[in-house]
């Protein structure tokens, strides 16, 4: 009974519309089985030895009537049932998408996209599928079957238990079949989901894969997996099949079965030739529905599984704030005691510093130092093992997510564009900005003058991830959404490490002016750029090992001055 908590877990708050639904399915149902007591009528009439004509006739009528009836209410639920259904796939995709949302990166980066979008599409689509199509003929087949046995039980109960009989002995094949389309459906579900992630690896990485001549391997790979995707879709039809063949058979089984005791009957003269006839014909379309039912059942434990993957994504840890009436006072930004690991990698131990407000602040160490992690878990993208990161002396587990993003600018290594215009793309840092606003960050971004040049201007759309543009244009426009939002922190990491040295200069005094009222963290790899720096942060070995102003620092013996000798070394090289 797992199926009806997972189906009404996934509708959720509109329980009550479900069952409107349910009660159209029901009164159609029940006319429909209705219909076929009006044709034993009419049989019972037409066997007399004088039949009433008239009564025949107005049966007749009353028939053609219950037919229109039917088809009104046919359509009416069909109406419903698919207002339904997409109603509850669209609040099931919102709720998944808000889920989505307010997972920590952590949570969130243990599966692939490609499992987030397979949920998203093709598990609710599948839900979608069962709402729309399989709902309306398991209700119709279940009532339809329990109306007309009714009716067979006052006819003659004897020959009514016969097919009750039948219909029991088919339970347990059904109970096989529903085990093969849990265990193939999850395996089918979960392969259909590997073969879109190595698809979308192929297609994103296809530059690589040119490059590295690595196409053919990779192809051998996808090859495999088609294969595998074709093997489980195979066993998935295949093996619950002839169980249900089975179950079928049984029914009729059961059908020929009662003949043979009505027959008897009949010669025992316990049973009159229009009961005979009658069980002869609604006996028979007493089948009809069971195999309608059969199929459909086995499509929800199909479905089930779906639900399942559903379930599990929604119970994927989310970040909470706790409730605390601290306000915060300013942007300055502190680490106390702070440590930190992915999964069980630890990268900061212990790290405790101070990001002073209306001042730049810089983060250096070697590659793979935690860096980027500091801004990270400034933005709460994780959450940290131990210690507390305050902003104004608040927690940052106490601020609001809304308002925590919203005091974040934040311009990452990677630069991410949206598959739209440049315009949007850099609107999304800014929902109400002005056109005026966007020009005026993009001539701080000294992005202007390469967008007015495209022929599209600033409706240029800049492709899948920005494909359109070059890596330091993507960047600017990356840095004019920092500008445009114009957060009381900024976090620069790499800012302008794709730049040309024109630009990167003039970005960089963009950038200074725009420090005056807020907290910046830059991690810049180019020491020189530092310059003037009261706030600097050393790490090595996942501690904080030196700080300083740039003038003491490069003085120091340490890390900071080792790394600054070595990038004067590396300017000085030359190939010979
Ligand atoms: N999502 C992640 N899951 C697991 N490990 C990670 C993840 N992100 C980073 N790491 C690891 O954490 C360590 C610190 O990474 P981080 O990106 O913070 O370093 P960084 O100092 O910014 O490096 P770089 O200067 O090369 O950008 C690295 O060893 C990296 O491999």
């Amino acid at each position: 009974m797992n199926f009806i908590k997972n189906i009404l877990f996934v509708i959720g708050d509109l329980k009550k519309e479900f069952f409107k639904v349910l009660s159209f399915h029901l009164i159609h149902s029940f006319l429909i089985s209705s219909s076929s007591g009006i044709l034993v009528a009419v049989l019972w009439e037409l066997l007399k030895p004088t039949p009433d004509k008239k009564f025949i006739y107005i049966l007749i009528i009353l028939l053609a009537v219950f037919l229109i009836v039917q088809l009104f209410i046919s359509s009416l639920s069909y109406k419903k049932s698919s207002k339904f259904t997409f109603l509850v796939s669209q609040e099931l995709r919102m709720k998944l998408g808000i889920h989505i949302y307010k997972l920590s990166l952590g949570s969130l980066k243990e599966k692939h996209s490609s499992y987030y979008s397979s949920c998203l599409l093709q598990d609710v689509r599948i839900f979608e599928n069962f709402f729309s199509h399989s709902i309306p003929n398991i209700i119709s087949g279940v009532f339809s079957v329990f109306f007309i046995l009714i009716f067979l039980y006052f006819l003659d109960y004897r020959l009514a238990f016969i097919l009750t009989l039948g219909i029991f002995l088919i339970v347990p094949f059904i109970y096989f079949a529903n085990l093969i389309v849990m265990y193939f459906g999850k395996k089918h579900i979960e392969a259909k989901e590997e073969m879109s992630r190595h698809f979308l690896e192929y297609c994103e990485g296809m530059k690589y894969l040119k490059s590295f001549n690595y196409i053919h391997k990779k192809y051998i790979d996808l090859e495999k997996i088609l294969k595998d995707f074709k093997s489980k879709s195979f066993k998935l039809e295949m093996f619950p099949g002839p169980l249900i063949l089975l179950s079928f058979i049984f029914c009729e089984l059961a059908f020929l079965f009662m003949i043979l005791y009505a027959l008897k009957y009949f010669e025992d003269k316990t049973l009159s030739i229009t009961f005979l006839m009658s069980f002869l014909i609604i006996g028979y379309r007493l089948l009809e529905p069971i195999k309608v039912f059969l199929v459909d059942f086995l499509e929800l434990k199909y479905m089930n599984n779906a639900i399942i993957r559903i379930k599990e994504l929604l119970e994927l840890q989310t970040i909470k704030v706790r409730k605390s009436n601290k306000e915060i006072k300013n942007y300055e930004i502190s680490f106390e005691n702070v440590s930190f690991s992915y999964k069980n990698k630890e990268v900061l131990k212990n790290i405790s510093l101070t990001f002073p407000c209306n001042n730049i602040s810089a983060l250096v160490g070697l590659s793979g130092e935690g860096k980027t992690t500091i801004l990270s878990l400034i933005a709460r993208f994780w959450d940290i093992d131990k210690g507390e990161i305050k902003i104004g002396g608040k927690n940052i587990k106490e601020i609001p997510l809304e308002s925590l993003y919203s005091s974040i600018s934040q311009v990452f290594q990677e630069v991410y564009l949206f598959d739209d215009t440049i315009y949007n793309n850099i609107k999304i840092a800014k929902e109400n900005a002005t056109e005026k606003e966007i020009v005026e960050a993009c001539k701080k971004a000294n992005c202007l003058q390469f967008i007015e040049k495209l022929e599209k201007g600033f409706e240029t759309k800049v492709g899948e991830k920005g494909v359109n543009l070059s890596g330091g244009e993507k960047q600017r426009i990356s840095i004019a959404r920092a500008f445009l939002k114009d957060a009381p922190i900024l976090l620069l990491d790499e800012a302008t490490s794709s730049l040309d040295s024109i630009n990167e200069y003039f970005i960089q005094e963009s950038i200074y002016k725009l420090t005056k009222n807020k907290t910046v963290i830059i991690i810049a790899h180019k020491l020189k750029i530092l310059k003037g720096i009261e706030n600097i942060y050393v790490l090595h070995n996942k501690e904080l090992v030196q700080r300083g102003s740039f003038e003491v620092l490069s003085k120091s013996e340490g890390l900071f001055k080792e790394l600054l000798s070595y990038q004067d070394r590396s300017l000085n090289w030359e190939i010979s």
